[in-house]
């Protein structure tokens, strides 16, 4: 059954709000863990579909995988019976990239399909290909399925021509156990590519270097059992800060690391939001309309591109005019439309939002058009004046864990419903007036 959320806007939000697990680190972890054949325990796991979506494709190649509550996942690696991921197990993510490299490195062969995800630009692989070919693998794509074999994988230099967070994970992964040294030179720097790199090294890997831009692992011969927690979603949080903000609310955000959040910070300042950093948390106030600025995503530990819809959303409310660039994805203004039915004035040129401020949104039905615009349309949603319903909200629980309910508890006005229930609308409607 498919739902929506039915949002009335214009309760600011106010509260203490707890991230989850980093769904990007997760979705690279729990490919690693297959790669040893002892028992692998893994913590701060988020509970969102892509997740799950892994999780049951890592079990249907017999991975023993024991749930130990919502956040806890057992997996062992020892029962795998089948290098094949089929298309159907994995289309609604692009992760399923991750178990590629895994697979490559553990028993040097795999059958993935080509991934699914978010449809936010033509999203190539060829650089992970490159790096499996560099390792000695031969690689060949044939009836929607990559198939990389190889006799012995061996270390190697490797230059990616673009900065690919995919790639470098999945290079990462594939060489951790490959004969000898890889160095991945113009590699990604994320928070995620750092988290995935210790939790190769708990299990034994010879990672240094994760973090900059020049990577060195030297192979192992294997891999061994680890208890690891995975760091907090720097996106989640930053959503939550950027609807702080937008709605003139003052929220602290639990349980994330404020350096990876920087970049994020950095800008709310600039418009005019408060931003405190604790060890630990973030507070975010704003009491007035905020201001504009210029925003160019970048690898990190420039603006994330996971943020833009966002920041852009809120931009879309504040004094003057404002230019978000997007340098990462060709197809990540899809809600600029959506949010124009809300009243928001914002012209798109190449990769160029120009957005002019408006004082304020009105409620309309629109539709996530991927995870993330899908999480900026709700922070319209409960700026603007009424009602809003927000279709295909399966894209949002890719990545965020009890959205609705996490916003609810900030007292936001929000529900999730199935989609079309007349009577569940006039319900949520009666019930707050
Ligand atoms: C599951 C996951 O972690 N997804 C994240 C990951 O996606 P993903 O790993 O797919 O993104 P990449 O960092 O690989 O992509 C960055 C850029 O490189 C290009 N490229 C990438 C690989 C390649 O082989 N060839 C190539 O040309 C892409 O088209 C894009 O323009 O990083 C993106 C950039 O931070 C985020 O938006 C996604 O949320
Ligand atoms: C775009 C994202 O995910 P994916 O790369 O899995 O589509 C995201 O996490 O914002």
């Amino acid at each position: 059954m498919e739902n929506q959320y039915i949002i009335k806007g214009g309760n600011p939000l106010h509260g203490e709000v707890v991230i989850g697990g980093a769904k990007n680190a997760a979705l690279g972890i729990l490919a690693a863990a297959i790669m040893t054949d002892e028992t692998v325990t893994i913590d701060n796991l988020p509970n969102v579909r892509d997740i799950n979506v892994l999780l049951t494709a890592i079990e249907s190649i017999g991975a023993t995988v024991k749930r130990l509550g919502p956040h806890e996942v057992q997996i062992n690696g020892s029962t795998i019976s089948d290098v094949t991921i089929d298309y159907d197990s994995i289309r609604k993510i692009r992760a399923s990239y991750y178990l590629l490299g895994a697979l490559l490195g553990k028993y040097k062969k795999a059958q993935v399909a080509l991934p699914g995800g978010c449809d936010i630009g033509s999203r190539p692989i060829d650089q992970h290909l490159k790096g499996f070919r560099a390792l000695g693998a031969t690689v060949n794509i044939e009836y929607g399925m990559i198939n990389t074999f190889a006799d012995a994988l061996m270390g190697n230099h490797i230059y990616l021509d673009v900065v690919s967070v995919g790639a470098t994970i999945n290079i990462m992964l594939a060489s951790c156990m490959a004969q000898g040294r890889t160095v991945i030179e113009n590699a990604a720097k994320e928070p995620h590519i750092v988290d995935v790199a210790n939790f190769l090294n708990s299990m034994g890997a010879n990672i240094k270097g994760a973090g900059t831009d020049k990577i060195r692992i030297d192979g192992v011969d294997r891999l061994h059992a680890s208890e690891y927690s995975i760091i907090p979603d720097q996106i989640e949080a930053g959503t939550f800060m950027v609807a702080a903000a937008a709605t003139k609310g003052d929220v602290l955000i639990r349980n994330v690391i404020p350096k990876h959040l920087e970049a994020i910070s950095v800008k709310l300042i600039e418009i005019g939001a408060k931003v405190e950093e604790f060890d630990d948390a973030v507070r975010v106030s704003a009491d007035d309309r905020l201001g504009h600025t210029q925003i160019k995503t970048l690898p990190y530990p420039g603006f994330p591109t996971d943020m833009q819809p966002q920041i852009a959303t809120l931009l879309a409310l504040s004094n003057g005019t404002s230019t978000v660039t997007e340098s990462i994805f060709e197809n990540r203004f899809k809600y600029v439309d959506e949010l124009a039915r809300m009243g928001a004035n914002i012209k798109v040129e190449g990769n160029v939002a120009i957005i002019e401020g408006v004082t304020g949104l009105t409620g309309a039905s629109i539709t996530a058009p991927d995870l993330r615009a899908g999480a900026a349309l709700v922070v319209a949603g409960l700026v603007a004046d009424g009602f809003t319903t927000v279709d295909s909200i399966h894209f949002i629980e890719r990545g965020y864990e009890d959205f609705d309910k996490k916003m609810t508890a900030l007292g936001a006005c929000m529900e999730k419903i199935p989609v079309d229930d007349e009577r569940e609308l006039q319900k949520f409607k009666m019930k707050v007036g």
